[in-house]
């Protein structure tokens, strides 16, 4: 079975205690799961060479024993070292363990030295069961296993890493590649827990799908790892009679004179995306520098809230972005509040966002008057702006937590932007996206963004999917292209983009 849906690191647990109500012995997942991560570090060592097994006290430790037996028998030399009592172990790890010795293997006490002497070293100290900081010895080896420079894989997630949040707890081991099970957790691709992760791996232990339905039923609302598979079946595809009109019209309003390219930059997203018109809403003063920029995008002059509401009257205008460039101020919310009003499809970004700064409860207001599908798409700073003071800003939560909590209070979708970035749903589903490259971290990359996102709404995909999908094409677009990257990039990259992803 596999799945971009992600089990928290307690509804793993459940899946676990399901299997094994069900009669699989914990030892057989156990087994199953050292399988796995022997079966990796057979390609990430070479043949006969030297692999250094580091056990914790729990049952990550335990998959540890099961891989190195494997590997052992199957001619690689390995030590096995272990933090902790020997006489401590208990359950499935402590079979592990006997097992390993029975094949004549010696337990030898965790030392940091000596490490890059080895080809690989298998990090089985701390998995789902990491309850604290890590302090002390663990601490100290730990970090002698990041200096080593040695490729690591990691036992279902890399020591130290909290698997719900992505955070480190008072450290973690960097790894080259984590053999996971079952699914992917959050922390396995929020920040820094992505990165620490390095490859992602995900193995079947043989838990059995109803076991993993058990799971999905503990987990709450649902959370996914954003690809294709969650939105590829939404996604707009003309039909052969189809025309401009039944591709969607998208708004994108304009700043002032010398602040318009953000907004150019969003409507060429969201006419490379496929909406059959995109116009340029701009101030008179600034309609010339627009004019001597546009050709496919058209023009129309508004000079204020009010000229909004005119335009605004020809329903076919569908969908409005506003914000990139915009100004912030009262302008700005009487605009998000007309558009608002008028029931439109909306994406509000940048300005638009910093406009509501501690208003949220207001934007809120505008938005359920409508009963307009909105799409946020702040990055950290309009988000902690935009939210201060509520309850998606408290302390200690993980970046998908806030995102879904700053999702319920606006009653729209929130895209919270970032090398992880998470979209979030008011019903608390939300996907996580990590598909995506660096070189998407350039000026105006965001406003193109909101254009994407713009450009599949006006084209009638529902404001979750057209969200995640928007980012997901933007992170292919910077993957595709990679160093040099500009925003104006991004929209001329679509038609390579989608002529994959639509199999055109
Ligand atoms: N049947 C199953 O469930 C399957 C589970 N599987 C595997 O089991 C893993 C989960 O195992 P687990 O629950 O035993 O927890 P684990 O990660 O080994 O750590 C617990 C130990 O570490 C200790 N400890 C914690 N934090 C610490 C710290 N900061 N510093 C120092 N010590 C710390 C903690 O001590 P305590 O808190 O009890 O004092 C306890 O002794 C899971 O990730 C997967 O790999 C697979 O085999 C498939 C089948
Ligand atoms: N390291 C990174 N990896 C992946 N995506 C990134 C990275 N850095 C930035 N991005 C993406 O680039 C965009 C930047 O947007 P934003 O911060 O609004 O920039 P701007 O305001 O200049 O347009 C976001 O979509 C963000 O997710
Ligand atoms: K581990």
């Amino acid at each position: 079975m596999t799945t971009n849906r992600l089990l928290t690191v307690s509804a793993m647990r459940r899946v676990d205690e399901a299997a094994i109500a069900g009669g699989i012995p914990g030892y057989t997942l156990m087994r199953n799961a050292g399988a796995a991560v022997a079966a990796r570090a057979r390609v990430l060592a070479p043949s006969g060479g030297r692999i250094l097994i580091l056990c914790g006290p729990g049952n990550n430790g335990g998959d540890g024993f099961v891989a190195g037996r494997m590997l052992a028998g199957s001619g690689y030399r390995v030590a096995l070292q272990l933090l902790g009592d020997l006489g401590t172990l208990s359950g499935d790890a402590a079979l592990a363990a006997a097992d390993w010795q029975e094949g004549g293997f010696s337990v030898d006490v965790a030392a940091s030295d000596d490490l890059s002497s080895f080809d690989l070293i298998i990090d089985a100290l701390f998995g789902a069961g990491l309850s604290r900081e890590i302090a002390g010895e663990a601490r100290v080896l730990i970090e002698a296993v990041n200096r080593s420079g040695t490729t690591v894989l990691a036992v279902d997630v890399p020591s130290g890493l909290d698997g719900d949040t992505g955070e480190m707890r008072g450290g973690a081991i960097a790894a080259t590649e984590t053999m996971t099970f079952v699914t992917l957790k959050p922390g396995h691709l929020l920040q820094p827990g992505r990165s620490l992760c390095g490859g992602l791996h995900v193995a079947d232990i043989g838990t059995g799908e109803a076991a993993v339905e058990a799971g999905f039923a503990a987990v709450g609302p649902a959370s996914f790892r954003n690809g294709p598979d969650l939105w590829q079946d939404a996604f707009p595809r003309p039909g052969a009679q189809a025309h401009k009109y039944t591709r969607g019209h998208a708004l994108v309003l304009s700043g002032p004179a010398f602040k318009t390219g953000a907004a150019r930059l969003a409507a060429r997203g969201a006419l490379r995306v496929g909406a059959g018109l995109v116009t340029v809403v701009s101030p008179t003063a600034a309609m010339a520098e627009n004019a001597a920029h546009l050709t496919a995008i058209m023009l129309r002059a508004c000079d204020s809230p009010d000229d909004l509401d005119d335009l605004l009257t020809d329903e076919r205008l569908d969908t409005v972005l506003i914000g990139p460039g915009l100004g912030i101020g009262e302008t700005a919310r009487d605009l998000v509040a007309v558009a608002a009003s008028a029931g439109r499809k909306l994406v509000l970004d940048a300005d638009a966002l910093t406009s509501f700064k501690g208003q949220a409860p207001l934007l809120a207001e505008h938005l359920s008057e409508g009963g307009s599908a909105a799409v946020l798409t702040p990055h950290e700073g309009e988000f902690a702006r935009l939210f201060a003071n509520t309850r998606a800003v408290e302390v200690g939560l993980s970046k998908i937590e806030r995102t879904r909590r700053a999702a319920a209070i606006v009653g729209g979708i929130v895209v919270l932007k970032g090398s992880d970035s998470v979209i979030a749903a008011p019903d608390g589903r939300a996907a996580i996206n990590d598909h995506g490259s660096p070189y998407l971290g350039t000026a105006g990359s965001g406003d193109v963004l909101g254009g994407l996102i713009a450009g599949l709404l006006a084209q009638g995909m529902e404001p979750f999917e057209a969200a995640c999908a928007g980012v997901w094409l933007h992170g292919d677009a910077g993957l595709r292209h990679g160093p040099g990257l500009i925003a104006e990039d991004i929209p001329e990259m679509m038609p390579e983009v989608l002529a994959e992803l639509l199999g055109a």
